[in-house]
């Protein structure tokens, strides 16, 4: 039995001219919840296709636990769910037919587990998909797929295009119905403040490439944003190892770092600025402020996955 879920190594997707993801290799252990963040064609979704079997990388290969994503055994397949983007669903069947569906196909299909899902939303079983509103078509997916008590969850961009209650209440039947199972999740999203809510680790893609592995804390805690405070224009600043961001104005330099420690990096104490301020920042600003300015340099935080896996 392994430790790790989910494991790629060196995967490459090309379509055409286009490489939608470059050289990824990210390891996810057991029982965690993994979010996988990045902007609109970042190559979220073909990652996910990819661990999935969908689509055939050009190099490298994938595992999901412990089977290759191109020869699924049934046995391994049966153990993962997946909700595709979108929550497809059949329009004219109703819940219940849906429900039906799933059971037929799944061995390991739990009544009580769906029940108890459209129960806490008050989704009514006789009800036609055509009839339910977005937000309840995405909990209906849901519970057809954690009603599959699934050991690996793989989510593409589960709350798109739902309303803050309801991305509330899908987050709280996600979390309530797949913790303390030693159940992984694996979803892609671009709502920064739900994957704080709900994730442990954060996978960062940009342009196809992963900028950044590690946990949600570790990130936000080593990705500062720094104003120093000059007299009159602020010196030049040259690039050094961890600057990701700079901005001058008047009489500031607005620097975003990727820093371990706690103080001031010494090329910017170089400048001897005549006062210092760190901005407190949300997962969303850390992100924006890591990915938002590629021209001044890439760089990779990364946790080796092996310790955390240990701890
Ligand atoms: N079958 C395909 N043929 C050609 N190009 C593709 C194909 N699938 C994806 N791409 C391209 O690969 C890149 C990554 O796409 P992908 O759908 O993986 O991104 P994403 O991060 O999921 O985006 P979004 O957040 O918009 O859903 C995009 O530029 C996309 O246009």
């Amino acid at each position: 039995m392994t430790d790790i879920a989910v494991e790629f190594d060196t995967v490459t997707c090309i379509f055409g001219q286009k490489v939608a993801v470059r050289d990824l290799s990210l390891r996810i252990p057991v029982g965690s919840t993994f979010a996988l963040v990045g902007r609109n064609g970042a190559g979220k979704s073909t990652t996910i296709r990819t661990l999935l079997g969908l689509i055939e990388p050009t190099r490298g290969a994938s595992k999901l636990l412990g089977a290759d994503s191109q020869r699924l055994p049934p046995e391994v397949r049966a153990r993962v769910g997946y909700l595709a983007e979108g929550h497809p669903v059949h329009r004219r069947m109703t819940v219940q037919e849906h429900a039906g569906f799933q059971a037929r196909y799944h061995a390991k299909w739990h009544e009580k587990t769906f029940r108890a899902i459209l129960e806490a939303f008050s989704i009514d079983e006789r009800a036609k998909a055509i009839h339910l509103s977005r937000g309840q078509r995405a909990i209906v997916c849901l519970g057809l797929t954690l009603a599959t008590r699934p050991d690996l969850l793989v989510l593409d961009d589960p709350m798109m295009g739902l309303d803050p209650i309801a991305r509330r209440a899908f987050l709280e039947a996600l979390v309530h119905f797949s913790r303390g199972e030693g159940r992984t999740v694996l979803f892609s999203s671009h709502l920064l403040a739900d994957v704080e809510r709900v994730a442990d680790y954060l996978g960062v893609l940009d342009g196809g490439s992963l900028r950044a592995c590690c946990t949600i804390d570790t990130f936000q805690k080593q990705v500062r944003k720094y104003i120093l405070h000059f007299d009159g224009k602020p010196p030049g600043l040259s690039l050094f190892p961890g600057l990701v961001g700079v901005a001058v104005r008047p009489s500031e330099l607005h620097a975003t770092v990727v820093s371990n420690g706690d103080t001031l990096p010494p090329p910017l104490r170089a400048l001897h600025p005549r006062a210092v301020e760190e901005l407190p920042m949300g997962l969303e600003d850390s992100l924006l402020a890591y990915i938002g300015d590629a021209s001044v340099g890439h760089f990779l935080l990364h946790e080796p996955h092996d310790q955390e896996v240990a701890s």
